[in-house]
Parts: structure tokens; sequence; C-alpha cells
């Protein structure tokens, strides 16, 4: 669905996002990761036309039959919140403060042509939709008055709206305690219709996509499905990621928590490795083991 050829991006002479090329399947969930100042956000953004003053994007890049990159902005202005629509860390400097959050779900929908009475009733759904309570009332609240993770719904409300293909989601987040974290991921698992996440976060990858990408130094060094990867890293930076987590590779032995392994299913509430070890192979059994703050993601592999 999204075709990702040779994607280079430029601030005058200097390369900031280097051949990147890349696929998205309809329906699968993709992440992106890498350290900060890889290209992540540039190569995003570069599909979204939204790339900042001076910076430049060439190569190929096609959603559906459609060109995402070095056509006219009016082209990718009429995809941009339709066909595909980003969710970005900080919702506070995303939304109007000085607007209903209602209002500004409806304008999403009215500047694609939608009548405004139609999409101010569709916006209330599309805050239900998104889990916030008693959707009529937040819709006539502004942004200051709700919480960051209701802020950031309300986001998701307005990257919903016109019912894109693909949604991308930037750190969406990081802004966000842990436990609100949690469900907004749920949330965005749940509701994306095919997706590209962009995160420093192992484990949220690991909880939320099928198959990964990893940037270093402005280019993908190394993507796969996302047992692949993690079982088999081969790029230096991927395994002193890994190493660095709290996942463990496949092949590493675990140290024995205070001489036992805890039983299988353990895992805290809200744990995003819940039953989903992401090294788990048909004969690899699996343990999930605790550390001691009890959260902690590894999982213990007998055969090795
Ligand atoms: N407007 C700009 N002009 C010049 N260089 C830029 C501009 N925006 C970003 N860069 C540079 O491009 C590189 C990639 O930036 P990008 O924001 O894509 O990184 P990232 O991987 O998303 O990082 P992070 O995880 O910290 O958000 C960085 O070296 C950054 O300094």
């Amino acid at each position: 669905m999204l075709t990702v050829e040779g994607l280079h991006v430029r601030a005058d002479a200097v390369e900031l996002v280097r051949d990147v090329s890349f696929s998205i399947a309809p329906g699968e969930r993709v992440g992106l990761i890498g350290e900060s100042g890889s290209g992540k956000s540039l190569t995003a953004l570069s599909l979204m036309g939204l790339l900042p003053e001076g910076v430049t994007a060439s190569g190929r890049a096609r959603l559906g039959e459609r060109d995402l990159v070095g056509v006219p902005e009016s082209r990718v202005k009429d995809l941009r919140g339709r066909a595909l629509s980003m969710v970005f860390q900080e919702p506070m400097t995303a939304l109007n403060p000085l607007m209903r959050v209602g209002a500004q779900v409806a304008e999403v929908m009215t500047l694609h042509g939608r009548p405004r009475q139609e999409a101010r009733e569709r916006a209330v759904e599309l805050l239900e939709r998104v889990r916030l309570p008693e959707p009529g009332h937040i819709a006539r609240a502004y942004p200051h008055q709700l919480s960051g993770g209701q802020r950031q719904r309300v986001m998701l409300a307005i990257a919903l709206a016109n019912g894109p293909e693909l949604l991308i989601c930037d750190e969406p987040t990081t802004a966000l305690d842990v436990t609100v974290q949690k469900q907004m991921l749920d949330l965005i698992a749940e509701v994306a219709p095919a997706l590209l996440f962009i995160t420093h976060d192992l484990a949220v990858v690991a909880s939320m996509c099928e198959r990964v990408l990893v940037m270093y130094g402005g280019r993908v060094v190394e993507s796969g499905p996302l047992r692949d990867v993690f079982t088999r890293p081969r790029h230096r930076y991927t395994q002193g990621l890994l190493a660095a987590s709290r996942l463990t590779p496949r092949g590493t032995r675990l140290p024995t928590i205070a001489g036992s392994v805890p039983p299988a299913g353990r895992f805290p509430s809200g744990c995003v490795f819940r039953n989903r070890c992401p090294h788990a192979t048909p004969t690899c059994e699996t343990t999930p083991a605790l550390t001691g703050d009890g959260h902690a993601h590894a999982c213990w592999h007998p055969a090795d």
C-alpha cells in the first residue's frame, strides 16, 4: 500500500536521510526505531509533505497509486489528513488552544468537503471511538481543560476523522505517564488501519508491530519481521539497542532470579508483554522472568 524507494532528505548540501526504502501492506503495523537524530521524523514528515523550511525530499514514495514526494503541495495537501494522517508527540502544540476540541475534529472533515453539521455530529462519534468519556461534553472543552492523555486521544480522533488508509505515529505516548501510555497504545493498535509507528522504545515496538525498520545515521540499517530482528540482530546498533533494553535476545542466558523462575503468566498488570513473548518460537519454552521491580521483560529459553 505504501511504497518508499530511494528516499533522500537534504538540508542544503547535508544529506539527513539516505536512500531509505520500505513498504507497508494494508493492515500491517511497522515500527521505525533508531537513535535520536537518525532521521525517523524526517522520513515520516517527507511522506506527509510537512518537511521544515529549507529541507527537501527526493526519491519515490507512493500511497497506492498516488505519489507523495516531488508532487505539488496541493496534491499532498489533499491526501494529508485524508488518505494518510499523523499523530505527533506533544498534542498541546498540535491543537489550537483557542478552539473547542469538537470543532477541531470537525474542521479536518469540513476541510475535506464534509458539510458542517454532519462533521460536528461525526466529531462526537469519533471522540467516543477513542474512548473519551462523555464525548458530547468533551467536544465543548478547550485543550487546556483536558489531561495529556485525553488531548492525545483528541489528536487520534482528528487523525482518524477522514478514514485514513495509513496512520503515522511519532512517539505518540512519550509525553504520557506509564498507565495512560498502555491504554493509548492499545487504542492505536485497535483503530489504526495500517501503521508506521516511530519510537525509541523496543518494548513498545514488540507489543505493537509485526515488522520493524531500524534507522542509524540517516539510513535503514536493518529491517524484517519483529522476531527476526529481535532474535538475530545483524547491525551493531540493533545489537546494542537490544542489549541496553529490557528485552534479551534469544540465546542469552538469563540469571535465575532468587533461585527460581516465576511461573508463566506472572506478568504485572499493564505489562505490554502479557502472553506475547517476541522471541517465542515453536521450540522455545518461554517463561517471563521478573526482576526486582517486577516490571522488566525477558524470556527464558531453556533450549539455548
Ligand atoms: N530543519 C532542519 N534543518 C536541518 N537539519 C535538520 C532539520 N530538522 C532535522 N534536522 C536534522 O536531521 C537529522 C534527523 O532528524 P530527525 O528529527 O528525523 O531525527 P529523529 O530520528 O526523528 O530523532 P528523534 O528521535 O530525536 O526525534 C538530525 O541530525 C537533525 O538535527
